[in-house]
């Protein structure tokens, strides 16, 4: 049986971040990727020209068409805009069994605004509670928690923090400190470091997204938390270094490394 993976995440237009970057992901995975639309965005390599959310209704009813009939074996959150939404949607978690990846999206790489300043607190308190995993980056878990990192060391408080509003396990990404990509998985007992050569290449738009759906897709295979984010690790690394220009700006990752390995 193939299992199902859901995401619940915003349309880049340019295909290298969001919904699209989820379900390329799913694909190479070798899941069912599914999709429950939060919000359009009109972007490309230069950044986000525009941005529009969907009603509230629309996002529960696309969720209850793929939970009700389809049945997921794992989630993965991503863009989700406003205060409204992000309620809406860890109400919708809590309600399903089945792991939930949080990725916290506050802005993009070129510095856009994906997520309300009033919605940061129902992220806090509603959203980080129902995740199996939450993969905040450093400037994420400085505006949900106050505290800077910068430096490797720092990254154990950094998690602490996050761990004091919930999720069961938190994954801190180091790719915006200097040297290796280092990130720490932690759950407030077990510490994992993932370390992987830092490439020297541009084009990395969608790393986030591509790390939490391999890690939602590697879970509804059935691995353990760590083993999971292990796999996406590695899948998130290869794609980095395979990451190709288009457009003006910054290029996407690429998604189908592993295929065009071998052709
Ligand atoms: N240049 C790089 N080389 C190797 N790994 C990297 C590089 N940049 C980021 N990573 C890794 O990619 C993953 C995503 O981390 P990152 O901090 O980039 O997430 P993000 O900030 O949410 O993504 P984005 O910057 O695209 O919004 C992490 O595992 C991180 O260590
Ligand atoms: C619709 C949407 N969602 C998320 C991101 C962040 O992307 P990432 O952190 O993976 O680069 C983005 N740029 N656009």
């Amino acid at each position: 049986m193939i299992p199902n993976v859901l995401t619940v995440a915003g349309s880049d237009s340019g295909g290298g971040a969001g919904v699209q970057a989820d379900l390329k992901t799913m694909l190479a995975l070798g899941v069912h990727g599914m999709s429950v639309l939060t919000a359009v965005t009109a972007q490309n390599s230069l950044g986000v020209q525009g941005a529009w959310e969907l009603p509230v209704e629309a996002v529960r009813a696309q969720y209850r068409s793929v939970v009700d009939d389809i049945g997921v074996q794992a989630v993965k959150t991503g863009m989700l805009a406003s205060a409204e939404l992000v309620e809406t949607v860890a109400e919708l978690l809590a309600g399903t069994d089945a792991p939930a990846v949080v990725d916290p999206v506050g802005v993009s790489k070129h510095g856009d605004s994906l997520l309300a300043a009033s919605a940061l607190d129902s992220v806090r308190t509603k959203l980080l509670p129902v995740a199996t995993v939450a993969t905040p980056n450093l400037d994420e878990v400085a505006q949900l928690t106050g505290v800077r990192v910068e430096s490797e060391e720092q990254l154990r408080r950094a998690a602490a923090a996050v761990l004091g509003y919930g999720p069961r396990w938190v994954l801190i990404k180091g790719g915006h400190l200097s040297g290796d990509a280092v990130d720490l998985l932690t759950d407030g007992s077990e510490e994992h470091w993932l370390r992987a050569p830092r490439h020297d290449n541009r084009h990395t738009h969608g790393t986030g997204c591509t790390l939490a759906s391999a890690i939602a897709s590697q879970l509804a295979k059935g691995h353990s938390v760590p083993e999971a984010v292990a796999a996406a690790k590695e899948y998130v690394t290869g794609a980095i270094a395979a990451g190709f220009a288009l457009g003006g700006g910054i290029g996407p990752v690429d998604h189908g490394w592993r295929f065009r390995a071998g052709s």
